[in-house]
């Protein structure tokens, strides 16, 4: 596997940042008015940069995710992308209690099931995908991601420390760390794609 350079991420401190649920509330309105407006021309120009990245990375099996609200699709353009028809996909199977997630294989068909946070997820066997494409609410410039709280990904990823963990965003939800203030728990992403490029490749 072709290996892109890494991101470099450090930890500064945290204690200025502002809290994460407005920071979140506000990247999910942007995030919301920018695919309502933009969404049409923005997802095949990120699908296109995801399909160079992927065709770099050359992974054995996928994990992906099903899209919530206004995340780019990556179900759709991994299943348009004819140079993956052979890979092995997976899909997140998220638990609230405990606050886990595991990856399923996934036979590209809409799920039928849900996991706990009522997320489409198949019901096929685990899956250990070695590159991951992690949804960003927000992400910096640097691979930190802000999600939606749950601390699924920091979990999932801190315990597959070789996964190569690709964050998929709209370039609009670019925030400074400053603003994130990463925190220790934080597992920096190994890139980050937007429909205007790629960051960190
Ligand atoms: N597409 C996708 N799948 C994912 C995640 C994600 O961010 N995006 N996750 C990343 O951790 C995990 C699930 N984490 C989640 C944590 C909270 C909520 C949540 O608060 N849902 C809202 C409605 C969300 C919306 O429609 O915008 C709710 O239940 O009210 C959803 C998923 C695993 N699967
Ligand atoms: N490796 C970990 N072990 C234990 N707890 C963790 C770990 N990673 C994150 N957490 C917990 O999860 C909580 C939410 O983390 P954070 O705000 O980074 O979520 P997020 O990355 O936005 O969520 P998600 O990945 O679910 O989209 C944190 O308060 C933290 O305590």
């Amino acid at each position: 596997m072709l290996c892109l350079p890494e991101i470099v991420a450090s930890h500064p401190d945290e204690s200025a940042a502002p809290p994460r649920k407005a920071l979140r509330d506000r990247l999910h309105q942007t995030r919301d008015r920018f695919v309502a407006a933009s969404g049409t021309e923005a997802s095949p120009a990120l699908a296109a940069h995801l399909s160079d990245v992927l065709a770099e990375l050359m992974p054995e099996c996928l994990g992906l995710y099903w899209p919530l609200r206004s995340e780019f699709n990556a179900a759709v353009a991994c299943l348009e992308d004819r140079n993956l028809d052979d890979l092995a996909l997976a899909l997140p199977f998220a638990t609230k209690s405990p606050v886990r997630m595991h990856f399923r294989a996934w036979d590209r068909h809409t799920p039928e099931a849900k996991d706990e946070c009522g997320i489409p997820s198949p019901q096929g066997k685990p899956a250990e995908p070695d590159v991951v494409l992690v949804p960003c609410l927000g992400f910096t410039r640097t691979g930190f991601r802000l999600g939606y709280g749950g601390g699924y990904y920091d979990r999932w990823l801190a315990e597959h420390p070789h996964v190569t963990a690709v964050g998929l965003a709209w370039a609009c939800c670019e925030i400074d760390e400053a603003e994130l203030g990463p925190q220790a728990h934080d597992h920096p992403l190994m890139l980050v794609v937007t429909e205007q490029g790629v960051i960190g490749g």
